[in-house]
């Protein structure tokens, strides 16, 4: 049976909308399955693409000595930015495939797809995709004639691939098929392992690319899947998967995801850190601090597939990043953020806007996954404690008032395997701040839930908007130029990670709230739709009808908009 998708839901929402609805409901609910399409002068939809003019206003801001004023002048570029509208038939090439969170990403687009629901303590639980932005959350796109606000889909501004069309596969060290592997990472429920074993047990990872220098030797046992020959060969070995999946599945584009173990740092002489054509040569010549992920990565990027590091290690040096640029590749990273960190990100970003001035973070997961077991491995932690600890940054940067130039929260970030647990990840964390007066103002916060039903859902995320912005063009609306596409290191979705990859010069933003904020109004901006304000001053702009001469309020409070200009 073909997967559901967007199709057969809009059946169903016209025959809904037809529907009466509670009054105090907006009506669009019911249409919550149509793409939206923008009526603009600015913006002109064809058979291919749409195309949006948008009027890029910032503020260039300058100390004037001698009035002692920062000066805040206007600036705006005009872009046009182009978006093809056709969806192709895409791969998702997990490396790690047999790992919790690739196996738990199988076993959801599978469960959805043929649209399986097993026994739960509470009753039956249907498959869905709960957690992912693209599937799960709505966006602000205006208000209806009675001025409600009308949300839609994120996934309705613009054409996306549906993840129940994901085409999947994988590499993986480990040889076991997805179903003994959905057995091996026990995060989904028996019924349910049991209905997708006919459906996964012929999936396969393709032999990966393997040196053990870069994990933990806690994990050696579990490689017996792994390529022969030098890194040379290896190279050429996953650019053959790759062609031969596209092939195979008639595949237009694949992404890869690496969702393997977090490895070391790699080391790299300094041209081959920096210079792709070094990179190249370094892979050639079999060099030792060349990692298995920056092969998967430039494998990746040669054979036009954008690549997700979803893993701390410094996979995308900057040579990689040049080689990106120079095929035109999107690249994104590093290590989602799907849990703690995310939660921080959000949680000392409230108590700085409200401004309490935090003094003390003391964070603190458990959890007994393999993920977990690997990073026991105190060389192998270091790369995830960095990405844990600097979510805050931006934040502490952001308010001179309440810290000084150098000034810093206490920070402490503690990781603990404890095999009982598996993949049920707890999070205790305490957030001591001072505030009015010599008050002090602590939270605490436990948190608990499967660590791969967090992060299962940002890598179907950020492979369907990898996907999207790939059809996306920009040329400068007030200067000649031909249409090219956006920077290859896509910070657009720094939300789905803990260490934000940016293109040089750009800051590091970490706050969960702007780092979504950027997204949507990106999203916005390729339609010709305004930034979100909130301002709603259709409400706060309006002129109440005078009291009639009995003292009554103006017919109700009937209010007139101030007359247009
Ligand atoms: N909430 C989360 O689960 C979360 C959040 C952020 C980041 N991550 C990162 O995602 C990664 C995967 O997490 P997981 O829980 O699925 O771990 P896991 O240990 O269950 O799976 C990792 C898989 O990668 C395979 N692998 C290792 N090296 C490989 C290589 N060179 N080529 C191919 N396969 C290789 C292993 O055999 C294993 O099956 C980890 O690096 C983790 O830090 C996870
Ligand atoms: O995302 P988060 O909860 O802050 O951090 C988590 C770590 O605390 C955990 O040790 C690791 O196994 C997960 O992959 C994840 O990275």
């Amino acid at each position: 049976m073909r997967p559901s998708g967007p199709a057969d839901d809009r059946a169903t929402a016209s025959a809904a909308a037809t529907a009466t609805t509670a009054a105090s409901e907006s009506p669009f609910r019911s249409f919550r399955a149509w793409p939206v399409r923008v009526q603009s002068p600015r913006v002109r939809y064809t058979d291919r693409h749409v195309e949006a003019q948008y009027e890029y206003r910032t503020a260039r801001v300058t100390p004037d000595l001698q009035r002692q004023v920062l000066e805040a002048r206007e600036h705006t570029l005009s872009y046009t930015f182009r978006t093809e509208l056709r969806v192709p038939r895409l791969g998702l090439l997990q490396v790690g495939w047999g790992g919790n969170n690739g196996s738990t990403v199988t076993a959801a687009v599978v469960a959805n797809r043929e649209r399986l629901s097993w026994a739960a303590r509470g009753g039956p639980q249907a498959a869905n995709y709960y957690g992912s932005l693209t599937q799960a959350a709505t966006v602000h796109v205006g208000s209806d004639a009675a001025g409600r606000d009308v949300y839609v889909p994120l996934s309705s501004l613009l054409p996306m691939v549906h993840p129940n069309d994901l085409v999947l596969g994988g590499w993986d060290v480990s040889s076991l098929n997805l179903a003994d592997a959905l057995e091996r990472a026990q995060v989904l429920e028996p019924d349910l392992r049991r209905q997708l074993r006919p459906l996964l047990q012929d999936m396969r990872p393709w032999p990966g690319a393997f040196d053990r220098s870069f994990i933990a030797s806690n994990q050696w046992p579990r490689a017996d899947n792994v390529l022969a020959g030098g890194k040379g060969e290896q190279l050429r070995a996953l650019r053959g998967h790759i062609q031969q999946f596209k092939r195979e599945h008639a595949l237009e584009r694949a992404v890869v995801v690496w969702t393997g173990n977090s490895e070391r740092y790699s080391s790299l002489p300094p041209e081959a850190h920096q210079r792709a054509p070094a990179l190249l040569a370094a892979i050639d010549a079999d060099h030792a601090e060349v990692s298995p992920s920056t092969l998967y990565a430039v494998a990746a990027v040669l054979e036009h597939c954008p690549f997700v590091n979803g893993s701390p290690q410094n996979t995308l040096l900057p040579s990689v990043v040049e080689l990106a640029r120079q095929h035109h590749v999107p690249v994104l990273g590093d290590d989602f953020k799907s849990g703690q960190t995310r939660l921080k990100s959000v949680l000392v970003d409230y108590l700085l806007e409200c401004g309490f001035k935090v003094r003390a973070m003391v964070t603190y997961n458990h959890l007994g996954n393999n993920d977990m077991y690997q990073l026991t491995d105190r060389v192998m932690w270091q790369p995830k404690s960095s990405s844990k600890s600097r979510v805050i940054d931006d934040l502490v940067a952001s308010n001179g008032l309440l810290y000084g130039p150098h000034e810093q929260p206490d920070h402490a970030v503690v990781v603990q395997y404890v095999p009982y647990l598996g993949d049920s990840k707890r999070d205790v964390s305490e957030y001591t701040s001072e505030a009015f007066m010599g008050a002090h103002y602590t939270s605490v916060m436990h948190n608990e839930c499967l660590d791969s039903m967090l992060c299962a859902p940002l890598i179907i995320d950020t492979a369907i908007l990898c996907e999207l912005f790939t059809r996306v063009s920009f040329r400068r609306t007030d200067a000649p130029g031909d249409y090219e596409p956006l920077h290859p290191v896509l910070s657009v979705l720094g939300f789905f990670m803990k260490s934000p990859q940016v293109p040089p010069g750009e800051p590091v933003v970490n706050a969960l709230r702007r780092q979504r904020a950027c997204l949507e109004n990106m999203l916005r901006a390729l339609v010709g739709l305004p930034p979100e304000s909130h301002l709603r001053l259709e409400s706060k702009c309006r002129v109440e009808a005078p009291p009639s001469s009995d003292g009554e309020s103006g017919a109700a409070g009937a209010a007139r908009p101030v007359a247009a200009e």
